[in-house]
């Protein structure tokens, strides 16, 4: 992708992704950075009927729309961001496809049909942590998801080494980060190193 640097936030459900996103956008912004947070599902009329359409949208119905949100998401959200210069954070892009549609029954293979032609990002962050402690901030939750209630932790994270492998196999940049003992300014300081590596390159 042309212009700025497009960076993906991936893990389990609780990992904490978001939290992570907001800190680094902070960060990099204390370092003169523009940039853009966003998210997948996106913010539009198509991502909010996804996930308004959580409990009864699934499988291969629910693979294509999330591809078909993620392909929009790219053309009108994340290119021009990028075509502006800006940094681009996406909480979720492909490797959560990879699981979350193969915890609702699709193959790695027709996952990847779907998502073969998106924009591969800058780098993608894969955040793993213990599946105890997963599961202990999933606990703490008023509610779950479908996905989340018909999943463990243990399965998630199993499905996330997979799709990482994966992904590396067709040549995609990704950076596993152990978040376990690190606080979450020490998982931005992590990532920060990351960046200046491959900005360096
Ligand atoms: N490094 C960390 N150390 C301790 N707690 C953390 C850390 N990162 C996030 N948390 C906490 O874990 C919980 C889940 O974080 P967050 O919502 O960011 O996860 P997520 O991966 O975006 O979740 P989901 O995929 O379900 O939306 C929050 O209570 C957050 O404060
Ligand atoms: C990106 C992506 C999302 N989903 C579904 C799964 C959940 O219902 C939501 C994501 O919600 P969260 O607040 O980020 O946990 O969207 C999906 O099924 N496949 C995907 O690739």
């Amino acid at each position: 992708m042309s212009g700025g640097l497009f960076l993906v936030m991936e893990g389990p459900n609780g990992v904490g992704k978001t939290t992570t996103a907001t800190r680094l956008a902070e960060r990099l912004r204390e370092r003169g950075r523009s940039v853009h947070v966003t998210s997948e599902p996106s913010n539009t009329p198509l991502g909010r009927l996804i996930r308004a359409s959580e409990s009864t949208l699934s499988g291969r119905a629910l693979a294509l729309a999330v591809a078909a949100d993620r392909y929009k998401h790219i053309t009108d959200e994340i290119q021009p961001a990028l075509d502006a210069g800006q940094v681009v954070i996406s909480d979720r892009y492909v490797q959560s496809s990879l699981v979350l549609q193969r915890l609702d029954g699709l193959s790695l293979q027709e996952i990847w049909q779907y998502n073969a032609q998106v924009s591969p990002p800058s780098l993608s962050f894969y955040l793993h942590h213990t599946h105890e402690v997963l599961q202990r901030r999933l606990n703490h939750r008023p509610r779950l998801s479908r996905l989340e209630h018909d999943g463990s932790p243990q399965q998630e994270l199993a499905l996330y080494e997979d799709a990482f492998h994966f992904l590396r196999e067709r040549g995609w940049h990704q950076a596993r980060i152990d978040c376990q003992d690190l606080d979450p300014n020490d998982v931005v300081t992590t990532l920060l190193h990351h960046l200046e590596h491959i900005e360096r390159a």
